[in-house]
């Protein structure tokens, strides 16, 4: 797959307001990414108004981090704005191996079909209702063993699914492609991947699901590579982080894209 470049120019020269309704410990760099990036980030969540944002929005992002009952009836107001109007919308599952409230709430997400499902292996592992030994927000299991649970999530649920960690897993139940692109210091960061989740949603606002979402992940962890060749540690790596995001050009991008069918 090629085009990544494009794809990253075609977001910037639209810069779609993301409605993004997600975790405490996410939104501020979460919405940092997304201007870095170059789309329009906003956090809403309150009942009276998160319907009426949702229509003005290009896409969704929806993460269950900290969620409560309320914030999980908003987060359904909004998916089915985005649903209704055929705009994309992307659920984050976090910790949903975790408690019961977490796979109830992520069962009637689901059930409002998201256009793209991304989590950490054990995240989908767990969605996909294949035993995970993961039970916080951090993956404890492999990409390659959450592989046929993406894709049987995928068949189950209609939506893109992306695995996250070092090697990246994306399909739609029939394609599949791997990126590879990415730097260990990510997961040392709290919320890089509920941030990467409005990267996503940036990129799905101006193309088709499964190609935005492969470009998307080789534009972030191209970035983290460029951030992590420069930073000393966890610290560094954040601000270095979102230089990178904003500095990437589409030729750079095409060039280290580390993308592969699979
Ligand atoms: N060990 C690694 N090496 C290289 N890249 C990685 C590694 N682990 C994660 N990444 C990259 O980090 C980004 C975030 O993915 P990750 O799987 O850490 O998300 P997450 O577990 O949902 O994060 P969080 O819950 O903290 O938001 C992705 O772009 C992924 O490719
Ligand atoms: C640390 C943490 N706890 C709940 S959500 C979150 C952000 C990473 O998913």
């Amino acid at each position: 797959m090629t085009e990544h470049g494009t794809r990253l120019d075609q977001m910037r020269a639209q810069a779609p307001l993301v409605h993004n309704i997600t975790n405490y410990v996410a939104m501020n760099i979460m919405a940092n990414v997304l201007l870095a990036a170059g789309a329009s980030p906003a956090m809403v969540h309150a009942h009276a108004e998160v319907s009426e944002f949702a229509g003005l929005a290009q896409a969704l992002t929806v993460n269950i981090g900290t969620a409560d009952p309320d914030w999980v009836k908003a987060m359904e107001m909004a998916a089915q704005v985005m649903a209704e109007a055929g705009r994309p919308w992307v659920l984050d599952p976090v910790g949903v191996g975790a408690t019961r409230f977490r796979q109830e709430a992520c069962a009637g997400l689901v059930a409002l079909r998201p256009t793209i499902i991304r989590g950490n292996a054990s995240e989908i592992l767990a969605l996909a209702g294949t035993a995970a030994t993961g039970r916080g927000a951090d993956a404890a299991d492999s990409v390659a063993a959450a592989e046929d649970a993406a894709q049987a999530l995928a068949q189950r649920s209609g939506a893109v699914v992306a695995v996250s960690g070092p090697e990246d897993f994306v399909t739609d139940g029939q394609q599949a492609f791997r990126v590879a692109n990415g730097h260990a210091l990510m997961p040392r960061i709290t919320a890089l991947g509920c941030s990467l989740n409005g990267i996503i949603a940036a990129f799905a606002a101006v193309g088709l699901a499964l190609p935005a979402t492969v470009s998307a992940l080789a534009y972030y962890g191209l970035a983290g590579e460029q951030a992590g060749a420069r930073a000393d540690g966890p610290g560094s790596f954040q601000p270095a982080f979102l230089d990178a995001l904003y500095n990437m050009t589409p030729q750079a991008l095409d060039t280290g894209a580390q993308v592969q069918a699979a």
